[in-house]
């Protein structure tokens, strides 16, 4: 551990204690290569034709991202696996992985293809082996582009892909469609080889693969020729000597090659069967079941109250913050301290996820966190882990926590959403001189959170909200929503804190919690701005702009 109790960036805890595996649910044996060797021609193809006729979802536009690289993508494990192979074309490995000291991270890094030097074959009169036959090589164009990425794979309770963009270069010097002229993606090939490996020709194999035109192309593969075919099963077909046949439907047709016979084609076979067999295939997304609807319609009203679609650091430093609560007529949070109390109604509900997916971070204080034992996860329908790609949407859970007092443990809704891909690893702020033990912390970076040591204290020796605030803006959080809970709260509307605030927006209830409920209520009387109250379901919401004494 760092002087400062903060985790070593090695990954490496104090005091010499091992990583209890069971504790952490750590894999015994991670998985050091994930990416296949689709070009190689010994291994056996992982792919069929469905995967080009079923291809994942707008594969067009994550090729195109993965191609340009323009911000930093987040792929949970299996969508890198599903569209890494759709762009190995374009990007060449240039070391294997690199790990860090905890073992649980693996960097590799990748060029452009293009950026290789050009390979101009040797003459012809090159002397060769005896036997040998003399290959006819093509000039390979190369040492034009210099882009270059870097994937980051995370293995823990957090498993994961960052890929970043590294070096000078901002852009290729050509485009997708040139790599694809000039090489095929390993998922084409392996299809091709797959498909052979059947007992199918070669040229009835590109027949069917080209018959969808459109999905051959969102997968790479407009330049797909015959000779790339018997390239990919060259190799089985050297050793399995045996006749092939067309595919049913099709026939050998003298100077046009093979081509359909039949009013039923192969693909569309394949895709009536899969439709019969596997409704998962048929474009049905299958979400967990605790996904929420927050219907377009009813978004408007909060429109000014959200952060601006490309957030800042405002001048001073801080980030947009929005504090946002549910309360009962009485102006309460919960029948009684130390209890978790639902009132916000399915539609406010769903509103505050909404919201969530609209903020970098959801920020409580630790007497939510021990109290709720809170997921602290956007389960929006539409975002990471519920219908969209990585983490997109999900915003970073923030724990106040400055003595230690939360026992965060791998039972923890928090650390369970992460597990399950559905929630980032939680920060926690602490103030220096109650360290966190090694265990805690290690379990915390090994579901992919942190902890942030703050030493700035107000006068009744709080942390000071704008510290907080600036800490996180400087860990790149641009958005912050403020859920709870009563003393966080009751601090953030008083007057020397409210002007950290900007919007506000409070689910009323139709209920009275009654006398022994927990308040909020902030110490000085305070008066909201620029006002509008939007009925949902059967709650009020009232967005306002930020509060100002009230005399
Ligand atoms: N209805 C709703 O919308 C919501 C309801 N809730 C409810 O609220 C209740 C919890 O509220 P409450 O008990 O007030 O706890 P809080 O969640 O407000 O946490 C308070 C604690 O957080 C730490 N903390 C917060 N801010 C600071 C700061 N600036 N500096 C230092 N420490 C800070 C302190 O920890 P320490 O004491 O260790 O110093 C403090 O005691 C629960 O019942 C929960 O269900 C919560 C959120 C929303
Ligand atoms: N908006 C709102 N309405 C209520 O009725 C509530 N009780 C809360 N509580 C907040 O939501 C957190 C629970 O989050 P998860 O659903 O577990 O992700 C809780 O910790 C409070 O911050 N909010």
């Amino acid at each position: 551990m760092a002087d400062d109790g903060s985790p070593r960036h090695d990954g490496s805890s104090s005091g010499g204690q091992q990583l209890d595996p069971i504790l952490f649910n750590q894999p015994s044996t991670p998985n050091q290569n994930p990416i296949p060797e689709g070009q190689d021609q010994m291994s056996l193809p992982t792919r069929s034709l469905t995967d080009l006729l079923h291809p994942p979802r707008d594969l067009a536009l994550m090729r195109q991202r993965l191609f340009e690289v323009q911000d930093k993508i987040e792929l949970q494990v299996d969508e890198f696996e599903r569209y890494w192979p759709y762009v190995d074309n374009v990007w060449v490995r240039q070391h294997k992985a690199g790990t860090d000291k905890s073992g649980r991270v693996f960097t590799d890094y990748y060029a452009c293809r293009l950026q290789r030097p050009t390979y101009t074959p040797k003459p012809v009169d090159t002397p060769r082996r005896e036997g040998q036959p003399t290959r006819k090589k093509q000039i390979r164009e190369g040492g034009t582009c210099q882009m270059r990425l870097k994937t980051i794979r995370y293995e823990g309770g957090y498993s994961g892909y960052t890929i970043l963009k590294v070096g000078d270069e901002t852009q290729h010097t050509h485009d997708l469609d040139h790599i694809d002229k000039i090489k095929r993606t390993s998922v084409l090939m392996e299809v091709a080889k797959s498909e052979v490996m059947k007992g199918y020709m070669p040229a009835s194999v590109f027949t069917v693969m080209n018959e969808d035109m459109e999905k051959l192309t969102a997968a790479g593969g407009r330049y797909l020729n015959r000779n790339d075919v018997r390239n990919a099963s060259q190799h089985w077909r050297q050793v399995h000597r045996e006749e092939l046949r067309v595919h049913e439907g099709y026939k050998y047709d003298h100077g046009n090659g093979i081509v359909r016979h039949d009013g039923v084609s192969s693909t569309a076979q394949i895709n009536g069967d899969l439709q019969m067999i596997d409704p998962a295939l048929n474009d049905i997304t299958l979400l967990p079941p605790d996904t929420l609807r927050f219907p377009s319609a009813s978004r408007a009203f909060l429109e000014p109250y959200l952060p601006p679609k490309e957030p800042t650091i405002n001048a001073s430093g801080l980030p947009h913050v929005t504090l946002t609560y549910a309360t009962s007529m009485d102006s309460s949070l919960a029948l009684a301290p130390g209890m978790q109390t639902l009132i916000s109604g399915p539609e406010s509900k769903a509103m505050t996820h909404y919201l969530r997916s609209k903020h970098d971070a959801i920020v409580i204080g630790v007497g939510t966190a021990i109290v709720d034992d809170p997921s602290l996860n956007c389960r929006l329908e539409g975002v990471g882990g519920f219908g969209g790609l990585g983490w997109e949407g999900q915003p970073r859970p923030v724990i106040i926590d400055p003595g230690a007092r939360w026992m965060i443990s791998p039972q923890s809704k928090v650390l369970r959403a992460v597990q399950s891909g559905k929630g980032r690893g939680p920060w926690v702020i602490m103030a220096p001189g109650f360290a966190m033990d090694p265990m805690r912390l290690e379990m915390l970076k090994y579901y992919g959170g942190k902890y942030l040591g703050l030493t700035e204290f107000d006068k009744k020796w709080r942390l000071r909200w704008e510290a907080i605030l600036k800490a996180l803006a400087a860990e790149g959080i641009k958005s912050v929503m403020i859920e709870g809970g009563s003393m966080v709260i009751n601090d953030l509307l008083q007057q020397e804190n409210s002007s950290f605030l900007s919007s506000i927006i409070v689910t009323f209830a139709p209920m009275y919690l009654g006398q022994r409920a927990l308040g909020v209520s902030p110490l000085s009387a305070v008066r909201f701005e620029d006002v509008r109250w939007q009925p949902l379901g059967s709650d009020v919401v009232m967005c306002s702009s930020g509060v100002k004494p009230h005399n």
